[in-house]
């Protein structure tokens, strides 16, 4: 089976990482030709993992596999408000930016794809911009009694549904219960804005993240293998 896709610049992405980047659309298939792929130092796929035929004929083509990723939902009927949540504030960007360039060791935006601090970078930046609202819309701070940071939760309202962007707990601070925390106040946000499902997802290899979703209500929704060529 050969490749049918249309390549769709990922201008933010070929900005940020000053690296040419397309991602595969297979809503309209034409074949994958080189005089397509050629303006590209990077060409991106994700694949459903039930589509097996498609994940063959990409590493047929030359793909490899770079990362899995696990969707969940949670529905947000019956919340409740958490204490100890702060919104995060842009005199706190700094050190939001450290935790977040600390917290995400499982990536696709890796070696050998990209630069060894890529994913340090993009996940700093991400967060800055959650706090500017300038791309997820707020940024929720799980703190303790002395209103020392714990870790963070970033939201994204969509039309019908919310989605958690990044969400982290400091390292000295795991295994309390504070990602249960962020997880329910994540819920109670989407609840308030009168949403009914909370988005999240993370990588396939990471189990801590996945049972954190689980044991907060959610439902795995759909798996995924990310593709790099
Ligand atoms: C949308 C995204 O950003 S996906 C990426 C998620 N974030 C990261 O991977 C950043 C680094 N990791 C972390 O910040 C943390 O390990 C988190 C957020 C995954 C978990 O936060 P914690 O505060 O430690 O979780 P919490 O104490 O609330 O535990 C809830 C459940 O998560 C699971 N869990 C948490 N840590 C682990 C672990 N290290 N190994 C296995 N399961 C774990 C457990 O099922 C736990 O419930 P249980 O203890 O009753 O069995
Ligand atoms: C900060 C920022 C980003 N973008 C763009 C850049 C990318 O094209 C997308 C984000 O891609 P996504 O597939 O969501 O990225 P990740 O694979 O890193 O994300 C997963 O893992 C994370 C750890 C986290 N759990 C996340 O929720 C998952 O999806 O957005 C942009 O256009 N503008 C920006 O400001």
């Amino acid at each position: 089976m050969p490749v049918l896709a249309s390549i769709k610049p990922l201008q933010w992405e070929s900005d940020f990482f000053s690296l040419s980047t397309g991602l595969l659309d297979f809503s309209t298939p034409t074949p994958l030709d080189a005089s397509a792929s050629s303006p590209f130092s990077l060409l991106q796929a994700k694949v459903s993992a039930e589509d097996i035929d498609r994940l063959d004929a990409l590493q047929l083509a030359g793909f490899r596999v770079v990362e899995g990723e696990a969707d969940f939902v949670l529905s947000v009927e019956r919340t409740t408000r958490q204490p100890g949540m702060r919104i995060a504030r842009e005199s706190q960007i700094p050190l939001l930016r450290d935790a977040a360039a600390a917290a995400f060791t499982f990536s696709r935006f890796r070696e050998p794809w990209f630069p060894a601090d890529a994913s340090a970078r993009f996940y700093a930046r991400w967060l800055e911009n959650a706090v500017r609202g300038t791309f997820d819309h707020q940024c929720l701070l799980a703190v303790d009694e002395q209103g020392e940071l714990q870790g963070f939760v970033t939201l994204r309202e969509l039309s019908d549904d919310a989605r958690v962007g990044l969400l982290a707990v400091l390292p000295t601070a795991q295994r309390s219960g504070v990602g249960r925390r962020l997880m329910a106040a994540a819920a109670d946000w989407t609840r308030v804005r009168g949403l009914k499902r909370l988005r999240v997802a993370t990588q396939l290899s990471n189990l801590a993240a996945m049972r954190l979703y689980f044991r907060s209500g959610a439902q795995l929704e759909s798996t995924a293998y990310w593709l790099y060529r």
